[in-house]
C-alpha cells in the first residue's frame, strides 16, 4: 500500500529518561514513540512536570535516552555520539529556549552569524542570510546591540533567527514564550505560525493550552506518557478526537 503522506522529519521509539537528581528518581519520559512529519506544526502539552522538556531534549539529542531510538530524516542516531549530534543540530535542528540562550558577549549580528560560520557557511553569505533573517523578525538596526540591550521579546526573535539561520528541516521550541510578556507571546507565536506556513516543521512544547492551539496537532503529555494526540480542526483548539481537553485544561 503505497503512503502519499509527507516524510517523517523525525520518528522515536520506546523512549525513556529517568533524571536521578537528589531525591528520589524523576521518571521524566516512560516509553514514548512519535513521528513528526515533514511541515507539521506539533505542540507538546501538559502540566508542569510532566516531561515535556525532558522529552524536547532527547528528540534534540541535549540529553540521551536510557532506552529507545530516534531517527532523523530516516537517519538512526543510535552511534551518535555528542560531537556527531552537534553537528546534526547544526544543520539540522534548530532550537528555541525559554530563556533565549544568546551569547552574551557577542553581538546580534555575531549571534545570528556563528551557527552559520560553524557550518561552514561562507562569510558573506552568513552575513546575507543574517541580514535577511533579522529584517523578517523586524531587527534590522539592532545587529550591533547585545543581547542584553535587548527587550525579551527581541531577545528571542534574535534567539528565533540564530535557530533558523541554517535552514534546518525541523525547529524545536521549548517554552518559547515562558519568560515574555503577552505582547512578546503573541509576536513568538505569530512568527512561528509565519515559519510554518511557509513549510517549517515545528515541535512546540508549552503548558500553555492557548499558544497550542497555534499548533495542528497537539500532543497531550501527562506524567511522562502521550495522553492524547490529536489533529486540530483548521487552527482551532476543536480536537477532532475527543479526550483531549481534559488533559489540556489541567493547571500546573
Ligand atoms: N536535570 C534534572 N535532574 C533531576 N531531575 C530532573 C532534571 N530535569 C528534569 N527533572 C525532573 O523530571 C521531571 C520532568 O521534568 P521536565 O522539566 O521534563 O517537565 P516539564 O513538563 O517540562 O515541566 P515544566 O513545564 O515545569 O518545564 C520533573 O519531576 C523534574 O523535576
Amino acid at each position: 500500500m503505497s503512503d502519499d503522506r509527507p516524510a517523517p522529519v523525525l520518528r522515536a521509539e520506546g523512549l525513556v529518561k529517568t533524571h536521578h537528581g537528589e531525591g528520589a528518581p524523576a521518571h521524566a519520559v516512560r516509553g514514548v514513540d512519535l513521528c513528526v512529519r515533514q511541515g507539521e506544526f506539533v505542540a507538546i502539552t501538559g502540566p508542569s512536570g510532566a516531561g515535556k522538556s525532558t522529552l524536547l531534549h532527547l528528540l534534540g539529542g541535549l540529553q540521551r535516552p536510557d532506552a529507545g531510538h530516534i531517527w532523523l530524516d530516516g537517519e538512526s542516531t543510535d552511534t551518535y555520539g555528542e560531537a556527531r549530534w552537534a553537528v546534526e543540530r547544526r544543520k539540522r535542528i534548530g532550537i528555541v529556549f525559554q530563556f533565549f540562550n544568546l551569547v552574551s558577549n557577542l553581538s546580534v549580528a555575531d549571534n545570528v552569524e556563528l551557527p552559520a560560520l560553524l557550518a561552514g557557511t561562507p562569510p558573506k553569505q552568513a552575513r546575507a542570510e543574517r541580514a535577511a533573517l533579522l529584517a523578517e523578525l523586524g531587527l534590522t538596526g539592532k545587529e550591533r546591540s547585545m543581547p542584553g540591550e535587548l527587550s525579551g521579546g527581541e531577545q528571542q526573535r534574535v534567539a528565533l533567527a540564530r535557530a533558523l539561520v541554517n535552514h534546518p528541516p525541523l525547529l524545536l521550541a521549548d517554552e518559547p514564550a515562558g519568560s515574555l510578556d503577552s505582547k512578546g507571546t503573541r509576536e513568538v507565536m505569530r512568527l512561528l505560525s509565519r515559519f510554518h506556513q511557509r513549510g517549517q516543521t515545528i515541535v512546540l512544547v508549552t503548558h500553555d493550552a492557548r499558544l497550542a492551539s497555534a499548533a495542528d496537532r497537539v500532543i497531550s503529555f501527562f506524567d511522562g506518557r502521550i495522553a492524547d494526540d490529536a489533529e486540530l480542526d483548521g487552527g482551532t483548539t476543536a480536537p477532532r478526537r475527543a479526550g483531549i481537553s481534559g488533559v489540556l485544561e489541567l493547571k500546573d
